[in-house]
């Protein structure tokens, strides 16, 4: 399997954030999108998600779903985590799996990789930024896709949390996924280095 995206042109608010861009990862390879604040990380990711639209160019996935558009075989994990503050923790789970077409397995073994088994029945609203983001992680097992596109996952996480998402990513790359994630600060697995924008 093969992301590839080519000559890509990303405008954002009438500005030109980037233009000319290329970039490539493998199946088991982690991509780590380095660059400058305002460079244009998220916006990769972003288009690579399908929430932007490139004003030119193209990305493919050579060996996914040929009838699937790249976006539907890609997990995004944002800076903000989208979780409904009334509902459980088990539900907020419940609802990214059906919402995003996933079938309807036991969603516990999912809660307890991420660290919650103790935490399942509490409302969302009350969980802490920590606790969040491992919610929000729990997403990309339960509902299985190739690519992983992450916007610095690991802010908020403690060093047991960080030591846990190192897990699940090297388990993702070992089935033949790939990584795409924009990060300042080292994801504690082997990447390759996509620079985003000029060197400063
Ligand atoms: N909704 C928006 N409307 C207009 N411009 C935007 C919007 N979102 C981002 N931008 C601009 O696009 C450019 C790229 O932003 P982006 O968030 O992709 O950068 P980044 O490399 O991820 O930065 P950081 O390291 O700070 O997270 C910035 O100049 C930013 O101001």
């Amino acid at each position: 399997m093969r992301l590839s995206g080519r000559d890509l042109r990303c405008v954002r608010g009438g500005r030109e954030v980037f233009a000319g861009l290329a970039f490539e990862a493998s199946g088991g390879e982690a991509l780590a999108l380095v660059g400058h604040n305002g460079a244009g990380k998220t916006s990769l990711l972003r288009l690579i998600a399908g929430l932007l639209t490139p004003e030119a160019g193209t990305i493919t996935l050579d060996g996914g779903e040929p009838d699937t558009p790249v976006a539907e075989q890609a997990h995004y994990l944002g800076h903000r985590d989208a979780l409904k503050p009334s509902l459980s923790v088990g539900e907020n789970l419940g609802f990214w799996r059906d919402f995003l077409g996933g079938e309807r397995t036991d969603l516990s073994a999912g809660i307890k990789a991420v660290g919650l088994g103790h935490a399942a029945e509490l409302p969302a609203a009350y969980l802490s930024a920590g606790q969040r983001r491992r919610l929000s992680i729990a997403r990309l097992l339960v509902v299985r896709r190739p690519i992983w596109l992450l916007d610095e996952p690991t802010s908020a996480l403690d060093v047991k949390g960080q030591e846990l998402f190192v897990g699940l990513m090297q388990e993702h790359l070992a089935r033949g996924g790939i990584i795409v994630a924009a990060t300042h600060t080292p994801l504690g697995i082997p990447v390759r280095e996509q620079r985003i924008g000029a060197a400063t």
